[in-house]
């Protein structure tokens, strides 16, 4: 797996903007290159704020939305449609603003959708959809994703994995139901660790102070059960993208400011 690198910038907007700017360069040239490309969304207020500045963005359009596959990498299990749900949110920030293919667009289940209440069949639902769009060449059971999104939570939670849990401790299965989850909504669906870890690139995005604790706790060691956050390793690249206000606990002379 590879070793983290972490950039730093001044502020949360500007991580947010250079954040965008940078997804959209990852998927222009994995479309220049294999025709189309993949990324896994996140939730939360970092993952819809790089979402709102991807859509402000005058290179917007240098992406083929047409050609762009989208998955997420946690839900809140809740009704279609409901406003805490990431999808919902994604689609708000940015979604509804841009030509993308609907059959390219893979939400995961909704808690009145095909399996009704059973999270776990709404997790084995999304392992299947998943593992369809696997190909022989992809690791595992599900696409080479380019680039997988993660927010990170104030106590080093990614998705829906959260410390010490049992969702972080899965090994086999892609794609897991959480109940009891400590952010609410209790009930969710998420990624597991091994399907983070089948992306070709996992970007955390963490700002503001209340993340400078679990962003210290994750790059320094820390292990996966305690600090999901530290087993979050893409195949070819692991990129931390931090504001300087959630980087205050690095040591200095590691992660210098990117921007001044
Ligand atoms: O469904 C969710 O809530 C998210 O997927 C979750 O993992 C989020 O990314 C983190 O909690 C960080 O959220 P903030 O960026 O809002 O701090």
């Amino acid at each position: 797996m590879t070793a983290p690198q972490v950039v730093v910038h001044r502020d949360k907007e500007l991580m947010a903007q250079a954040a965008a700017a940078r997804l959209i360069t990852k998927i222009v040239d994995a479309q220049a290159a294999r025709g189309s490309a993949s990324v896994v969304l996140t939730g939360g207020r970092n993952g819809n704020g790089l979402l709102a500045a991807l859509g402000a963005s005058p290179a917007r359009d240098a992406v083929d939305w047409s050609r762009l596959d989208l998955w997420w990498g946690d839900e809140r299990f809740l009704p279609e449609g409901h406003a805490d749900r990431n999808v919902t949110q994604a689609r708000e920030a940015l979604l509804d603003a841009v030509e993308l293919d609907p059959a390219r667009v893979h939400a995961m289940p909704a808690s009145d959708g095909p399996q009704g209440g059973d999270v776990d069949a709404a997790a084995e639902a999304y392992a299947a959809e998943l593992a369809r769009a696997a190909r022989p060449e992809n690791h595992g059971a599900v696409p080479s994703f380019d680039v997988l999104l993660l927010g990170v939570g104030p106590d080093t939670h990614v998705a829906s994995l959260f410390p010490e849990l049992p969702a972080v401790r899965e090994t086999e299965r892609m794609v897991v139901g959480v109940r009891g989850a400590p952010k609410p909504p209790p009930v969710r669906i998420s990624l597991t660790l091994p399907a983070i870890r089948a992306a070709r690139e996992v970007w955390l995005l963490a700002a503001g102070e209340d993340k400078a604790k679990a962003v210290t706790i994750a790059l320094s060691g820390a292990g996966e059960l305690q600090a999901p956050a530290a087993g979050a390793r893409g195949r070819r690249r692991t990129l931390w993208l931090l504001d300087r206000a959630a980087a205050a606990g690095l040591p200095r002379e590691l992660y210098p400011p990117a921007s001044p």
